[in-house]
């Protein structure tokens, strides 16, 4: 059978990127959501002249006709309504984050100055305007602060708290449930026997998705085609997106792609020229889209990093494209003709990103996946590749 490569298989599930519309979330609740609409500010950013040093407020006029001895009239702190400065030459204490006088211009700190019985004597130079974060010169009212399509971080939580946007327009998430199958598969609170494994290619899988704050259900059904069938039937009533993991392959139990044919789901392809992950299937009913994931835990691991993300960040407005890239630390072959997602070690050598191969016990050796960051996409039309070779990386947990 004709492999679908992975450039192809790419550009099929980009194209089946979906639009789930919008919805109202608390801002507490909007980190890593995606925004909608623009965060734009209520106010000019400082809404006021602030004072950003603790000592004095004075005129620049004052000073530049010589006054160094600046008699206190009183004493403005954060939270205070504005005070007004009635004689030009004298000064108002004035605190971080208060607002500037009326009839001052500038702030000297206090360390440029000896306070004696009410009077502040100068000991420093001073420069016009210095230690005011003047009003609307960061943003001003009206201005768009954060563009729609922003992944939402610290800095933009920030912002909406700012501008006291208590309400924020997100792209809504689909709604996503994991199908496992297999027999020999076990819940995690249960002890296998001899013969059965825990499942657990579906929490890493949910766990990764979580970045985007996307939560799914799971539903296990067992090797049975005619109850494949009927729990894919209720799922594609039920969820947005399926996302199968094992029973794509060759064996005699390996009813998926059977079962979602049967179901109506539409094949876009099945199989890709890569390694791990070749007996991926991917395919569509309506607005149903479906993935299903080769079983094996690196496999589909690597599927859900590198098309079910992309896919994600496309239906949310994002760039798909969320991968860096490396350079070789060593010379690598790979005698196969198909792409390879080679795991790798990451480090800094100097301001470059290295990948060091680092290879496990193939795609069911999750434990392999605990000492690298990521796979390095080795393209399918070359076996040599030297070291320095700069090559796109799926980083999973790449944390220094
Ligand atoms: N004759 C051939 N056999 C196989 C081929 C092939 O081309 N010809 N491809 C191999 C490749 S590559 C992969 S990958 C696997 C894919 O298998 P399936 O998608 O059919 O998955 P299963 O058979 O159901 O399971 C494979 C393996 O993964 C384990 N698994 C499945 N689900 C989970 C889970 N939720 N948590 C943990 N582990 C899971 C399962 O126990 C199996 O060990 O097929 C090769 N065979
Ligand atoms: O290619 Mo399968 O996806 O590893 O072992
Ligand atoms: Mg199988």
């Amino acid at each position: 059978m004709e492999l679908t490569t992975v450039t192809e298989a790419t550009r099929i599930i980009l194209e089946n990127s979906l639009d789930y519309g919008t919805e109202y979330v608390p801002f507490t609740s909007a980190y890593q959501r995606v925004l909608a609409e623009p965060l734009v500010a209520d106010r000019d950013f400082p809404p006021f002249d602030r004072v950003t040093m603790d000592g004095i407020a004075i005129q620049w006029q004052s000073y530049l006709n010589g006054q160094r001895d600046f008699r206190i009239e009183s004493t403005q702190t954060a939270g205070e309504t504005q005070h007004t400065l009635s004689d030009p030459n004298a000064c108002i204490e004035v605190m971080t984050g208060a607002a500037l006088p009326i009839n001052t211009d500038l702030v000297i700190r206090y360390e440029d100055l000896d306070i004696k019985d009410g009077v502040a004597h100068l000991t420093a130079t001073v420069r016009k305007g210095q230690n005011v974060h003047y009003q609307g010169e960061d943003r001003r009212a009206g201005a768009p602060i954060v563009q729609p399509y922003t992944l939402l971080g610290p800095p933009e939580i920030a912002i909406a708290a700012g501008i006291g946007a208590s309400q924020v327009a997100v792209r809504r998430l689909p709604s996503v449930v994991i199908i496992t199958s297999g027999d020999e598969l076990v819940p995690v609170e249960q002890t296998p026997l001899p013969h059965q494994i825990r499942s657990s290619n579906v929490h890493c899988i949910a766990s990764l998705l979580k970045e985007y704050r996307l939560h799914v259900d799971f539903v296990h059904i067992p090797d049975e085609l005619s109850a494949t069938q009927r729990a894919i039937e209720q799922a594609l009533t039920q969820y947005e997106v399926l996302i199968l993991c094992g029973g794509v392959s060759q064996g005699k139990k390996d009813f998926i792609p059977q079962a979602l044919q049967a179901e109506g789901v539409e094949k876009y392809f099945h199989k890709v020229s890569q390694q791990p992950g070749k007996p991926f299937w991917f395919g569509r009913k309506g607005n149903r889209v479906v993935f299903a994931l080769p079983g094996n835990p690196v496999s589909s691991f690597l599927c859900a990093r590198r098309y079910f993300i992309p896919w994600l960040r496309r239906s949310l407005g994002l760039r798909a494209m969320d991968n860096i890239y490396a350079a070789l630390s060593d010379d690598y072959v790979y005698n196969s003709p198909l792409t390879y997602f080679l795991q790798v070690q990451l480090f800094q050598e100097g301001a470059t990103l290295m990948a060091r191969p680092l290879v496990g016990h193939g795609s069911g050796d999750f434990a392999n996946l605990i000492d690298n960051q990521g796979f390095l996409e080795i393209p399918q039309e070359r076996n040599e590749f030297k070291k320095g070779e700069i090559l796109p990386i799926w980083q999973y947990h790449y944390k220094v």
